[in-house]
């Protein structure tokens, strides 16, 4: 029985045509399952460079390219396009077997060709070229054909090298896009999906390649399934996965295993095919978390979309890690009562004064989560020798013994009047798991890990019994925005060897991308797994134009060119719903929304559900895990960003400070990754010393 395939980038094609050919072409490769070759007027092209195309009619107007291999059944549908452009096309390509990774390469020999005449003057006058750094035994490991070697010889920039995509096969085409992002060959063949040892693979064997190449080719399975594709267009990281991103999610681990990479490099997509994976398993419960509600809500719907069966649904929670512990908690000794951050600090305040102490009820809330539940301290002397690196001010063993007397009064008061927190019931719950060997999980699924506390993390250790398969984590600690920072293995999570870093961004053009890692060049931060965390080779294929940067004399023209920017977007054709904006304070983002309101833009919050379609404003926190087409940065100046609030002085505590500037920059570089097409960032006053630095830029 023949098999249909469609190529990703012509389904991409597909989705941008109107509802009725899109339905057409359902309907004339829905006929495909039934068909024999010789019945479905595969026509020859005449002059083609290779003979296994063919053109389908779709209409009138409309023809599809099918690769047609000699042998076997497997069709797959490259391209659909007006008459005359799909005769040419299929002419003009060829179709081979990649040498690294067995999957099809297509690509159009005579551009390459032409391309090859107009790069090598400049080539001859340069004297470095783009991959001087790069053996040919390399090159030809990584699966780079001689025609596509003696192109890339002649490379000097990588703007001829962008260019290339049109005619290079993608996946070479992205085996030289990583070279020249700085990634090591051997980076490149394990993104490439590539085992340890090279495969020999048939070259002639076109069928078995098309089904190794499942990260660019979605098999259909019969008419019915066909029709449901073009009819409701989906997101595609459902059916297409990265060859890394697939090996990631598919794989089975002998204990807990991590995925790390910087913004939208396809992490949540792999968690979420993780936890599918692990569902279709079905060895028992899996548990997908988070850090907050709404990110668990947003989780919840894409899982709802991957999985097929009641079945699988049924296997699956979604929850964020608070939600697990208050359950936990409450099977076990009923509802908690929740003491608000308002009635715990003057709690603190008053246990101050009673014991003399000049501390702020502020920081001994602080100390108490970042230094006591952190760790895990029980007594004074645990205490006096407890780690209090990036506090914000040293103590003296005197004051320390006076800050644990505060605290033992502090549990003791909350005992007294039974009131908890979010991190008290999290400590209790991970309590109960540790008494028992029934679990609540087979598997655990986390997202968003860089900004567990180490209190969040033993909840989680302590919920799914030590195994293969047990946990799998995926994260960004250039992202975290929080205080934390635990590490994996004090926390008894020991992921070994298994940890696979994903590099490239399906998000953000590479002019966003570019210009928010430049905010984070010299910084060095924690893979929390006692290793520094890279982000070389972070990258993106997607071209648009530069972050626009404004600033202006007072927040009421600031706010006022904001909703100038909105209009422009919106009357470009942008749904609200696709604009994002965020400030580093509540006070601007009210005083943003406000203005917007007042000038009749419809605004809404950034949960994803019932906003209707109206601009979504929050907090730069807030923007954690979300994505808008234009997202508009505001407030970005010298007081505002990062504030003073928020770091400790360098006098008092020079780590501190150090820390506290890191985070502050990864709550800018967050905020500004959430943008997919277009990124503006404004502030009044002085600019904030965090953008970057590479050009002028009008000051006030
Ligand atoms: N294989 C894929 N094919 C197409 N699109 C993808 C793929 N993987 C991810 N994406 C898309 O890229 C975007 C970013 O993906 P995702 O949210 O998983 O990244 P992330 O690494 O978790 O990002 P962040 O850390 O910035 O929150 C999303 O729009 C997602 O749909």
């Amino acid at each position: 029985m023949a098999r249909l395939g469609i190529h990703i980038e012509c389904l991409k094609e597909v989705f941008r045509m109107d509802a009725p050919i899109r339905m057409r072409i359902g309907e004339v490769f829905g006929k495909f399952e039934q068909a024999t070759y010789a019945s479905l007027h595969l026509e020859k092209v005449n002059n083609a460079r290779d003979d296994r195309l063919r053109t389908v009619r779709v209409d009138i107007f409309w023809r599809g390219v099918v690769l047609a291999p000699k042998g076997g059944d497997n069709y797959t549908l490259l391209k659909v396009l007006p008459h005359d452009d799909a005769y040419r096309w299929a002419e003009r390509h060829k179709v081979e077997v990649n040498a690294a990774n067995g999957c099809i390469d297509i690509w159009d020999p005579a551009a390459l060709h032409d391309a090859l005449g107009e790069i090598e003057d400049e080539a001859r006058e340069t004297v470095r070229h783009l991959f001087d750094h790069v053996s040919d035994s390399d090159l030809v490991r990584l699966g780079i054909t001689k025609e596509t070697l003696a192109f890339a010889r002649e490379l000097t920039r990588v703007e001829q090298l962008e260019t290339a995509k049109a005619f290079l096969s993608a996946t070479q085409w992205d085996v030289l896009f990583g070279l020249a992002a700085g990634m090591t060959p051997e980076e490149v063949w394990s993104d490439l999906g590539c085992r340890a040892e090279p495969e020999p693979f048939d070259p002639e064997d076109l069928s078995s390649a098309v089904m190794r190449t499942s990260d660019r080719v979605l098999l259909v399975d019969g008419p019915a399934d066909l029709m449901k594709i073009f009819r409701e267009p989906f997101a595609l990281w459902r059916v297409y996965l990265h060859p890394l991103q697939y090996q990631v999610a598919h794989a089975s681990y002998r204990g807990p295993a991590r995925v790390t990479g910087g913004p939208g490099t396809g992490k949540t997509v792999a968690a979420l095919h993780r936890a599918k994976h692990l569902a279709v398993q079905n060895e028992g419960p899996v548990l997908l978390t988070t850090f907050t509600s709404a990110l668990a809500s947003s989780l919840g719907h894409d899982m709802a979309l991957l999985l097929e069966t009641p079945e699988q649904a049924q296997r699956v929670s979604v929850l964020n890690v608070d939600q697990v512990a208050h359950r936990v908690f409450t099977e076990r000794h009923g509802r908690p009562t929740i003491l608000r951050k308002d009635e715990e600090l003057e709690i603190w305040k008053r246990l101050a004064i009673k014991r003399n102490s000049s501390l702020s009820e502020q920081f001994l809330y602080d100390e108490w989560r970042q230094v006591v539940l952190a760790q895990q301290v029980t007594s004074a002397g645990a205490y006096l020798q407890a780690k209090r690196s990036g506090r914000g001010r040293g103590l003296r063993a005197q004051q320390r013994v006076q800050v644990w007397e505060i605290v033992w009064d502090f549990q003791q008061e909350l005992r007294l009047i039974d009131r908890w927190t979010h991190e008290t019931v999290c400590v209790e719950a991970g309590k109960i798991l540790a008494e028992t060997s029934e679990k609540p999980y087979r598997h655990i699924v986390v997202d968003e890990a860089q900004d567990f506390s180490p209190m969040q993390w033993r909840l989680i250790r302590e919920a799914v019994a030590e195994g293969t398969d047990d946990l799998f984590v995926a994260g960004d600690t250039h992202q975290r925005i929080y205080h934390y920072h635990p590490s994996l293995r004090e926390v008894g999570i020991d992921i070994g060897g298994r940890s696979v870093r994903l590099t490239l961004n399906y998000r953000t053009t590479a002019e966003i991308l570019a210009w928010s890692l430049s905010m984070l060049h010299d910084v060095r931060i924690d893979d929390m797994n006692e290793a520094l965390e890279k982000i070389a080779g972070c990258r993106s294929h997607v071209h648009g134009e530069k972050p626009l940067e404004r600033g202006f004399p007072t927040p009421l023209d600031e706010r006022e060119a904001l909703v100038a920017q909105i209009r422009e977007w919106i009357e470009a054709g942008v749904e609200p719903r696709e604009i994002g904006v965020a400030a580093r304070s509540d006070i601007l983002t009210r005083d943003a929304r406000e203005l917007l309101e007042r000038e009749g833009v419809p605004v809404g919050t950034l949960a994803r559900t019932g906003q209707g379609n109206a601009v979504r404003i929050g907090t730069m926190h807030g923007m954690k895990g979300l994505e808008f087409r234009c997202v508009a940065v505001i407030g970005v100046g010298e007081n505002q960003v990062p504030p003073a609030r928020a770091v400790t002085p360098v006098t008092e505590d020079e780590n501190a400070h150090v820390r506290d500037l890191q985070r502050e920059r990864c709550v800018l570089f967050v905020s500004s990754t959430r943008a997919r097409e277009r990124l503006y960032v404004s502030w009044h006053g002085q600019p904030s010393a965090f953008l970057p630095m590479d050009q002028p830029r009008h000051t006030w």
